[in-house]
Order: structure tokens, then sequence, then C-alpha cells
């Protein structure tokens, strides 16, 4: 967020404070998502358990990449809902079909993102949790 028409002016100049500041917002913007929204404490308890799995199983760099991708996928859908949530709830805090459409598709968006992030959670976890199973097995 620029504050200040000052804050403008510098937000043309490439400096390092301004880009560290841009972190400070990006994170500002995250911490605001897991403190208010429900569905993002989900997800991040889901992404700690992904991880602690992944660790756990010690799986390969390419799972990694995959799980990653899996966790980043649910979190970037997430962000862009709640953003146009409250957009949409600026806009038009009365009932309006067009409005509630809106959130259906943003909602349906991160519905879409969450089984596809499931489904490879279950392709790159499920066989090393099954070998592991396997190996414990009298
Ligand atoms: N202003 C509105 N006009 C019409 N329908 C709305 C409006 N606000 C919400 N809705 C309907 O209610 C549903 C839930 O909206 P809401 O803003 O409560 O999202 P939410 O349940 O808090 O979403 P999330 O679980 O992502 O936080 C929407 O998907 C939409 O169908």
């Amino acid at each position: 967020m620029i504050e200040s028409p000052n804050a403008l002016k510098s937000a043309s100049r490439f400096t390092i404070a301004a880009r560290l500041r841009s972190f400070i917002f990006a994170w500002r913007g995250l911490r605001w998502l897991v403190y208010n929204e429900h569905n993002a404490r989900v997800h991040l308890a889901a992404s700690i358990v992904t991880m602690g799995a992944g660790l756990f199983l010690n799986v390969s760099a390419n799972d990694w990449r995959w799980l990653l991708l899996a966790i980043g996928l649910v979190w970037l859908a997430e962000a862009f809902n709640t953003a146009i949530e409250q957009m949409c709830d600026r806009v038009e805090p009365n009932f309006d079909p067009v409005i509630g459409r809106i959130k259906d598709i943003c909602a349906g968006a991160v519905l879409m993102a969450s089984i596809v992030a499931a489904g490879i959670g279950l392709l790159t976890l499920g066989p090393p949790v099954w070998a592991m199973l396997d190996g414990i097995r009298p």
C-alpha cells in the first residue's frame, strides 16, 4: 500500500529499501489472510502436514517439486479469492446476484486448486506411505 504522495514518488525509483518494503507489505497480506480467513488456516495446517510428511518420508527433490507446487497453487487461489471477495464487499456491500456469481466462481477456483493439490499429494506421498506400511506389516 502506498500511504502518501511522497511514497508514490519514491516508488518510481528502484531502491533496495523500497523492494524490502514491498516484501513487508506482501507479508502483511499473508498474515492478514491467515488471521482472518478460516480457509487460509486450513491451508496452513495442510501445508505443514504435507511438508512434515515430505520430511518424514524423505521424499526426493523431484517429489518436493510437486508438493511445493501443490501447496503454492492452493495459497495462490485462496489469496486471489480473498482479495476479490474483499473488493466485492467494498464495491457492493448489499445483496447483488452478479457479486454472488463472482464469489461463487472464486470459491470454485479454490475448490479446483484444492482438488488438484490433493491429487498431487496422493500421487506423491501415497507410494512412499504405502511402501512404509508394507515394510512394517508383519
Ligand atoms: N453481496 C452478495 N450478493 C450476493 N450473494 C452473495 C454476496 N455475498 C456473498 N454472497 C453469496 O454467499 C457466498 C459466500 O460468500 P462469503 O462472502 O460469505 O464468502 P465466504 O463463505 O466467507 O467465503 P470463504 O469461505 O472463501 O471465506 C458467495 O459464494 C455468494 O454465493
